[in-house]
């Protein structure tokens, strides 16, 4: 058993303080936002997470966790400390270090003995060196620690489940042995556990997301073709997805990529080579892509409607992706305000992310329910890929609407299935 302060009670940190008090540590979880320390402390998670609430309960009953503001509360009785604090985009694409120096800072005053640090937050590559300038800088003459960097790969909507099945640990030191007693932490979820230097660690994070944001750009180009040529993504991403070498996960087509990471982590690495001096013509055209694909789908609205000036629009999805409430750079906001810029009268609907989206987009109505949204609407556009959507009851949907026009921007339906039903059909990249 180890004590562990984690700093960020974000998604990443909320998940691995609660993981980590599952697996027996004593857990501090650490945040400056005093309303939402305050929520934890009474049980309330301030964020929708399948099974985290259960997580988190059932540890916080237990003792083996708790919640402050209060950094000389946890840090001075920790033997690991994780940054888990956040590292927006600035307006440059470069990633925002302003958390992450703070946090640095506070922990370094208040170190006592020998700590851990461990970088989880994604940061450009190189904060390593960063973070332990801005520690020994502020901590007392007789602490020692060690920074050791540890990229997250769990996904939004499924973190409960990654964070105790993770694909492999990834630990970034210049000190070995800081490395091994980090991986000791881990050794319990038998994933495979890679250490290395911290440079090449704080590279494998910006690359996976890289990768992974390029397939999705890679198959919306094809799904572009395909409705051009005649040809239907779906089937042209399982053909391609046999292959081991191409594999069939991050194929499918929509309206692009979103959430609090691939936007930024790609900006942010395409920032960092072209400071570094090279010209990463990929990781653009990536992002460009992403950025078309909202317009485009759109646009295709508009091919069918003509103006969209004071046509009621249904929106279902408004989430980055299914099963979370996050609307950080989700496509299906973009979208969102494209039809509100264009003067459509627009009612959306999504399970949970309701609430953060009329904060944002107060121009747009919302509906209790996927029905009363589609009441005499000329259009129904799907954003994101809800199971509540895949099982609507389409015949009730066309008898609600004024006019039956689906323009399914998550592949979510067969185009066949919808248009036997009287529907007029647009998916992404279904040329046939
Ligand atoms: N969200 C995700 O699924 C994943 C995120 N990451 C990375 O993990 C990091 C955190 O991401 P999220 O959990 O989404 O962040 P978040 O934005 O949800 O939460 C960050 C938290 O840090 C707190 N904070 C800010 N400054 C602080 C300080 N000085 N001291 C203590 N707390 C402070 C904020 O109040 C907030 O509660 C980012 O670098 C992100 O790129 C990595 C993998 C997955
Ligand atoms: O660094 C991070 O924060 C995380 O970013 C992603 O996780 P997440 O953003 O939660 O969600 P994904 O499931 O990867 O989806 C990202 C976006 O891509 C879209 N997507 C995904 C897959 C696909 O085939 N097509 C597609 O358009 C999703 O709809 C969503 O908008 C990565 O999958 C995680 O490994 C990583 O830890």
């Amino acid at each position: 058993m180890a004590v562990i302060s984690i700093i960020g009670m974000g998604y990443v940190g909320l998940v691995y303080g609660a993981a980590f008090a599952d697996l027996g540590n004593q857990v501090y979880g650490v945040d400056i936002d005093t309303d939402k320390v305050a929520k934890l402390q009474r049980g309330v998670v301030p964020i929708y997470e399948p099974g985290l609430d259960e997580l988190i309960r059932r540890n916080r009953e237990a003792g083996r966790l708790r919640f402050t503001t209060d950094y000389a509360e946890a840090v001075p009785a920790s033997e690991f400390v994780f940054i888990c604090v956040g590292t927006p985009s600035t307006f440059d694409g470069d990633a925002d270090m302003r958390a992450v120096r703070s946090a640095a800072e506070m922990i370094g005053r208040n170190l006592r003995g020998y700590t851990i640090v461990v970088n989880k937050s994604t940061m450009p590559i190189g904060s390593g060196d960063l973070v332990t300038q801005l520690i020994a800088e502020a901590k007392p003459a007789e602490a020692t620690f060690a920074v050791v960097s540890n990229p997250e790969f769990l996904r939004e909507g499924s973190a409960v489940y990654d964070v105790f099945h993770p694909s492999r640990i990834v630990l970034g030191a210049d000190d070995r042995e800081a490395a091994e007693t980090v991986a000791e932490l881990y050794r319990v979820l038998n994933a495979p556990i890679l250490i290395t230097d911290r440079r090449s660690a704080e590279m494998i994070k910006y690359a996976s997301n890289a990768i992974l944001a390029t397939r999705i750009s890679f198959i919306n180009e094809i799904a572009q073709i395909c409705e051009q040529l005649g040809a239907d993504i779906k089937v042209v991403a399982q053909g391609m997805g046999y292959d081991p070498r191409i594999g069939p996960h991050f194929l499918e087509a929509g309206i692009g990529f979103g959430g609090s990471c691939f936007p930024k982590d790609v900006r942010a690495l395409a920032y960092m080579a072209e400071e570094a001096g090279c010209h990463p013509q990929l990781l653009h055209t990536v992002l460009e892509i992403n950025q078309d694909q909202r317009r485009r789908f759109v646009r295709k609205l508009q091919d069918l409607l003509g103006s969209l000036h004071g046509r009621p629009i249904a929106l279902w999805g408004l989430s980055f992706k299914q099963d979370t409430d996050d609307i950080r750079e989700s496509p299906a906001i973009d979208v969102l305000r494209l039809l509100v810029q264009r003067g459509a009268e627009v009612t959306a609907y999504d399970p949970v992310a309701m609430p953060h989206a009329a904060a944002l987009v107060p121009e747009a109505r919302y509906a209790p329910d996927p029905y009363s949204a589609v009441e005499g609407a000329d259009a129904l556009l799907i954003a994101t890929p809800w199971n509540e959507f895949k099982q609507a009851d389409l015949s009730r949907v066309k008898e609600l609407m004024r006019t039956p026009i689906l323009l399914d921007g998550r592949n979510i339906y067969e185009p066949a299935d919808v248009r036997a039903l009287g529907f007029v059909y647009v998916g992404v990249g279904r040329g046939v």
